[in-house]
C-alpha cells in the first residue's frame, strides 16, 4: 500500500510544459523516474509568438535534479513532431499529457471567426494531432496512457468563453471515444478538469485564490491516472485546491410522451410531462456508453407497443411490464459487521470475532447479507408513483436468497430488478420481485422477494403464480431433528434497521398502530437471518462457504424481545425449517429450507 508509484522506463510527453500545470506534471513525472519530453512553443497566453526559453528552463531544472528530459518547441498543431522527439530521443512513448492551451476570451457578440478557429486549432486539433501520432506506438506495444485537458467552462459554460467552452467540451467527447477504442489495446484515455492558478487564469482569479490553486496539487491526480496500477479509462476528473472528484452524465428517469405507438406526440403532452422529463431525482441513471443509453429508449418503445406509454397507466395489473434501471452500490466490511450485529451476533458467540472483526483470521460475511444492498431495489419498485402503495400496510411475505459464490468483504455491486408478477390475493396483493447482483467478478447472488400489501387486492389480477419461482415447502411430518433457540433483545429492531430497511414499522409505535400492530415489530429479515445463522452453526460449522440458498415464508409477526425457536430437520443437503415464538407457540416463518453444499453433519 505504501509502495511509491514510479514511472521508471516510461516515456512521457507533456505539452505546454514550459510553465503552470504542464511544468508541474513534467517535474513530477521526472521525479518519479520517467523520461520526459517538455514541449512548449513559448508563445503568449493568447497564442502569439514563440520562444525556446520556457521549455529549456524546465528541462534544465529536471536535469539539475538528476532527471531525464529533452525540450521540444513545436506547436501542438504539428503534434507528430512532438511524438517524434520522444521516439528519437528515448526510443518510445508511453504517456501523453495534452495540456497545452491558450485563451481568446471575448463575449460572443465580439467573438471573431479567428478567435474561434485559433482556440479550436490549439485545443481540439492539437490534442488530435499528438494522440494520433502516439496511437500506433501505443497499439503496437499494447500500452498507452492519454490525458486530455478539459475545463469547467467546457462542462458548464462560462461567460466570454464560447470558443474555449466548445473546444473543451469537444475534448471530453474525443477522450470518451478514445477510451472505448483504446480499451482492448490497454490504452487508457481520461480527461482532467483542472482549475489552477496559471498564466491563463492570472487575469480571471483574484490574487489570493490564484495563489491557493497551485498546479502541484493537481499533478499527482494526473500522475495517478497515468500510472499502470490505475484502471480508470474514460473518466472525467476535476482537480483543484487539493480536491479531486469524478464528473459524469446523469439522465432523468424521463417520461414516455405518448401511450402507444399509434399515437402522435403532442406539444401539450411534452408540456404536461415536462416535470418528469426534467426530474433528476426519480429513476435517474448514469449511462457511460450509447448501448447503455439505448436501454431506456428500448424500454420506452416496449411500453408504447403495449399501450402502457404513460406511467400513470402503470398499476398492479401491469407493473411487471415495467423495466427498472440497474443500480450500482458499494458495500464494505462496516456494513457486513453492522448486519451481523443486527442479527444478534455478539463477541461472546463462538464465531463472533469472525463476523465482527475485519482483521480476524477468518473474517466472514453472513450469507444472507445480499438482502441489505438489494432492499433499496424493493423500495424503488414499491415507491413507483402511480401505485400509491400504502407503506403502513406493507409486510414482508416471503424471501429467497441464493449465493453463487461466497461474498467478498467489500465490493461494488450491479443490482438488476425484475417485477416477476403481482398476485391478487383478494385480502391483499403480493409483489414478486427478483433482484440479482453482480460484483466485479460476475454474478454473485439471486434473491426473490414477496411483499404483501394488505388491503390492496381485488385489482383483477391472477391469484396464483403463472411463473416458475421458489415456493415454501411443507415441514416433514416427523418431530424436528434439532430445535435451535435464540432470545431476541428489545433493541434488536433499532439495530437491524440500520442495515438498509429504515421502515418506521419497526421503531415508531404510532406507525405500527396504523399497520394494526400493538407495538413496533421485528423485521422479517432479521428473524430470517438469525434462523439461517443458527442453522449454519448447527449443520455447516458456521461456514458461509457451505451455504447455497434459503427460502422462507413470514406467516406471523415477531416482537423484539421474543424468543425464537428454529425447528430443523436434516435431509441430505437440505435443512427444512420453521421458526416459532416460544412465548406464544406461533409459527412465524413457515415452509423454510436451507440448502447446503457438502455440509458436515453434526447429527
Ligand atoms: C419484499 C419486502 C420489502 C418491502 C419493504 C418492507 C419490509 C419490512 O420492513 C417489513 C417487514 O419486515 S414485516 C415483518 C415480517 N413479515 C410479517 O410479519 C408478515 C407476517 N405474515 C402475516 O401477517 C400474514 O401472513 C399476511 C398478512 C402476510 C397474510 O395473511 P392473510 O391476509 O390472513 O392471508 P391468508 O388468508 O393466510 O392467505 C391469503 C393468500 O395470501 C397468501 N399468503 C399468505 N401469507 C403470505 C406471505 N407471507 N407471503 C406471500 N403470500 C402469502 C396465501 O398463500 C393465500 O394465497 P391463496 O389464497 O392463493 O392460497
Amino acid at each position: 500500500m505504501n509502495r511509491l508509484l514510479r514511472f521508471d522506463g516510461r516515456v512521457v510527453v507533456v505539452t505546454g510544459a514550459g510553465g503552470g500545470l504542464g511544468k508541474a506534471y513534467a517535474l513530477l513525472f521526472a521525479d518519479r523516474g520517467a523520461s520526459v519530453v517538455v514541449n512548449d512553443l513559448g508563445g503568449t497566453a493568447q497564442g502569439d509568438g514563440s520562444s525556446q526559453r520556457a521549455a529549456d528552463s524546465v528541462v534544465d531544472e529536471i536535469k539539475r535534479k538528476g532527471g531525464k528530459a529533452v525540450p521540444n518547441y513545436d506547436s501542438v498543431t504539428e503534434g507528430e513532431k512532438i511524438i517524434e522527439t520522444a521516439v528519437q530521443k528515448f526510443g518510445r512513448i508511453d504517456i501523453l499529457v495534452n495540456n497545452a492551451g491558450i485563451l481568446r476570451d471575448r463575449s460572443f457578440v465580439k467573438m471573431t471567426q479567428e478567435d474561434w478557429d485559433v482556440i479550436n486549432q490549439v485545443h481540439v486539433v492539437g490534442s488530435f494531432k499528438t494522440a494520433k501520432a502516439a496511437w500506433e506506438h501505443f497499439r503496437k506495444q499494447n500500452y498507452g496512457r492519454v490525458i486530455n485537458t478539459s475545463s469547467v467552462a467546457g462542462l458548464l459554460g462560462n461567460f466570454g468563453q464560447s470558443n474555449y467552452s466548445a473546444a473543451k467540451s469537444g475534448i471530453v467527447g474525443f477522450s470518451n471515444t478514445l477510451a472505448k477504442e483504446g480499451a482492448r489495446y490497454n490504452i487508457h484515455t481520461n480527461t482532467i478538469v483542472p482549475m489552477a492558478g496559471s498564466r491563463l487564469t492570472e487575469s480571471v482569479f483574484p490574487p489570493e485564490l490564484h495563489a491557493a490553486l497551485k498546479p502541484e496539487l493537481i499533478a499527482p491526480v494526473v500522475a495517478w491516472l497515468c500510472h499502470e496500477d490505475c484502471n480508470e479509462n474514460g473518466v472525467v476528473i476535476e482537480a483543484a485546491a487539493g480536491f479531486a472528484a469524478k464528473y459524469q452524465w446523469q439522465r432523468a428517469g424521463g417520461a414516455v410522451l405518448r401511450s402507444s405507438l399509434s399515437d402522435d406526440v403532442t406539444v401539450e403532452a411534452v408540456r404536461d410531462k415536462w416535470s418528469q422529463v426534467t426530474d433528476l431525482t426519480t429513476n435517474a441513471d448514469y449511462p457511460t456508453a450509447p448501448e447503455e443509453a439505448m436501454g431506456k429508449l428500448m424500454d420506452a418503445l416496449r411500453l408504447q407497443e403495449k399501450g402502457l406509454g404513460s406511467t400513470e397507466n402503470i398499476s398492479r395489473a401491469n407493473l411487471s411490464q415495467l423495466s427498472f434501471p440497474e443500480i450500482k452500490v458499494k458495500y464494505n466490511v462496516n456494513q457486513a459487521i453492522l448486519y451481523a450485529l443486527g442479527l444478534g451476533v455478539r463477541l461472546t458467540d463462538a464465531e463472533g470475532m469472525n463476523y465482527l472483526y475485519e482483521n480476524s483470521d477468518d473474517f466472514r460475511v453472513l450469507p444472507t447479507f445480499p438482502v441489505v444492498p438489494a432492499m433499496q431495489c424493493m423500495y424503488e419498485v414499491l415507491k413507483f408513483p402511480s401505485l400509491n402503495v400504502d407503506f403502513t400496510q406493507i409486510l414482508h411475505g416471503e424471501q429467497y436468497v441464493e449465493l453463487l459464490r461466497p461474498l467478498e468483504p467489500d465490493a461494488e455491486l450491479t443490482l438488476r430488478t425484475e417485477v416477476v408478477e403481482v398476485l391478487d390475493k383478494i385480502s391483499g396483493c403480493v409483489y414478486v420481485i427478483k433482484v440479482s447482483g453482480d460484483d466485479e467478478q460476475g454474478p454473485v447472488f439471486v434473491t426473490e422477494w414477496h411483499a404483501f400489501e394488505v388491503g390492496a387486492g381485488k385489482f383483477g389480477g391472477q391469484r396464483d403464480t403463472s411463473k416458475p419461482m421458489t415456493r415454501p415447502i411443507p415441514a416433514p411430518k416427523r418431530s424436528p431433528d434439532a430445535v435451535l433457540s435464540f432470545k431476541t433483545d428489545e433493541g434488536l429492531a433499532a439495530l437491524y434497521r440500520l442495515s438498509g430497511d429504515a421502515n418506521p414499522l419497526h421503531i415508531d409505535p404510532s406507525f405500527a398502530q396504523m399497520g394494526g400492530f400493538s407495538k413496533p415489530i421485528l423485521h422479517g429479515l432479521c428473524t430470517y437471518g438469525i434462523a439461517v445463522r443458527l442453522i449454519l452453526n448447527k449443520y455447516a460449522n458456521a461456514d458461509p462457504k457451505l451455504f447455497r440458498c434459503v427460502k422462507g415464508r413470514f406467516s406471523k409477526p415477531v416482537y423484539p424481545g421474543q424468543t425464537l425457536e428454529v425447528l430443523t430437520w436434516k435431509e441430505n443437503t437440505r435443512v427444512p425449517f420453521e421458526v416459532r415464538v416460544k412465548e406464544t407457540g406461533q409459527t412465524v416463518i413457515s415452509g423454510g429450507y436451507v440448502d447446503l453444499i457438502n455440509q458436515t453433519s453434526k447429527l
